[in-house]
């Protein structure tokens, strides 16, 4: 006699999303898909690939070539009673968004008093390593870390891409799902499509460790973790924390492993000046102090335009440069 099991296969990041559109798609009639070519096309990175014929032209929607219609068709959809989930094509081309999101989405709730909220998601391919031209490769998610009203995130995993944009979809105000192009075919793992949701407000400690906390997101997760396992060998311990949702920042995760390590390296491949880290040493400065027996270390990007391919994982933080920042931070205590 055969036996047949129902375990689902493992799948990509990019395939994660597509299947919390889809599971929320047909859990929600008021959810819509809209972008450049996310119908027919299935979106340039194919997140949205199999949902046109499924859903049809009236929820997946194809839009201009024009980053403000999408905004403002996504603010006045979300206002209206709708949950609209954008996609601009790469995290250069979300400039012209930004007047509708922060002018608009970001204080909807705040403006009308809570009788109007602002339930849409902007999804952002986000971030460098894919050798593409400009605009294609930013890191420019401390810009938004920085709005009142807006929720800001990334998730680093297939596991937690599905159950963020799920919550970010159900989310009642708006987020900003930053997604790491780099990763997103980069691993596969087993993702249940069973409709759970993941919190929109928690940091994720993915190694255990006792000597310095290595603090990441996105698609630099993997070269902290790399790092850890480097560190091991000298016979230093490593933690690694996935940030996972910048805006709400849940400090106290971080702030519990400093006060155990008493060392800190933050990893980000954004611009060093007023990235995320700044913010994160700015805490730890402020309600860790006496935790700390070492300077707190950045590795990031460079403080210029993201190059092109050939010197591009130069600029990116590389897993060397965070095993020598973790031994500067040893040495120096
Ligand atoms: C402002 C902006 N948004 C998005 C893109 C990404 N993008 C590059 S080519 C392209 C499709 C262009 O389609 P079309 O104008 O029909 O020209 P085709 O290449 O199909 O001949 C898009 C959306 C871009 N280059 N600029």
């Amino acid at each position: 006699m055969s036996t047949t099991t129902n375990a689902p296969a493992a799948i990509t990041l990019i395939e994660a999303l597509t299947q919390a559109m889809d599971y929320e798609l047909r859990a929600d009639d008021s959810v819509v898909v809209l972008g450049e070519d996310v119908g027919v096309n299935g979106g340039v990175f194919r997140a949205t690939a199999g949902l046109h014929a499924k859903f049809g032209s009236e929820r997946i929607i194809d839009t201009p070539l024009d980053e403000t219609t999408i905004a403002g068709l996504t603010v006045g959809m979300a206002s209206q009673g709708m949950r609209p989930i954008a996609e601009a094509q790469f995290d250069g081309f979300m400039y012209p968004m930004v007047d509708f999101i922060v002018c608009h989405a970001a204080r909807m709730r705040y403006r009308t008093r809570g009788r109007l909220t602002c339930p849409m998601v902007l999804r952002v391919p986000w971030g460098g390593g894919i050798r593409a031209p400009e605009h294609h490769s930013e890191a420019n998610e401390a810009i938004f870390t920085n709005v009142p009203g807006l929720r800001v995130v990334m998730p680093s995993s297939p596991q937690r891409a599905y159950g963020m944009l799920l919550a970010a979809i159900r989310e009642p105000d708006p987020v900003i799902f930053f997604e790491p192009k780099r990763i997103y075919r980069q691993y596969k793992e087993v993702v249940p499509d069973d409709g759970e949701a993941l919190p929109l407000d928690v940091c994720y400690v993915l190694r255990d460790g006792t000597d310095v906390t290595l603090v990441t997101w996105g698609a630099q997760v993997k070269e902290a973790l790399e790092a850890a396992e480097k560190l091991d060998a000298e016979g230093i311990s490593a933690e690694v924390i996935d940030v996972a949702t910048l805006r709400p920042l849940d400090f106290a995760t971080i702030a519990e492993s400093v006060s155990r390590t008493g060392r800190c390296v933050i990893v980000h491949e954004a611009p060093k000046t007023a990235g995320f880290g700044a913010e994160i040493a700015a805490r730890l400065a402020e309600e860790s102090m006496y935790d700390l027996v070492a300077p707190v270390e950045r590795v990031t990007g460079y403080d210029t335009h993201i190059p092109l391919f050939r010197l591009e994982m130069k600029y990116l933080p590389s897993v060397e440069r965070v095993v020598e920042a973790a031994r500067r931070a040893m040495a120096a205590s």
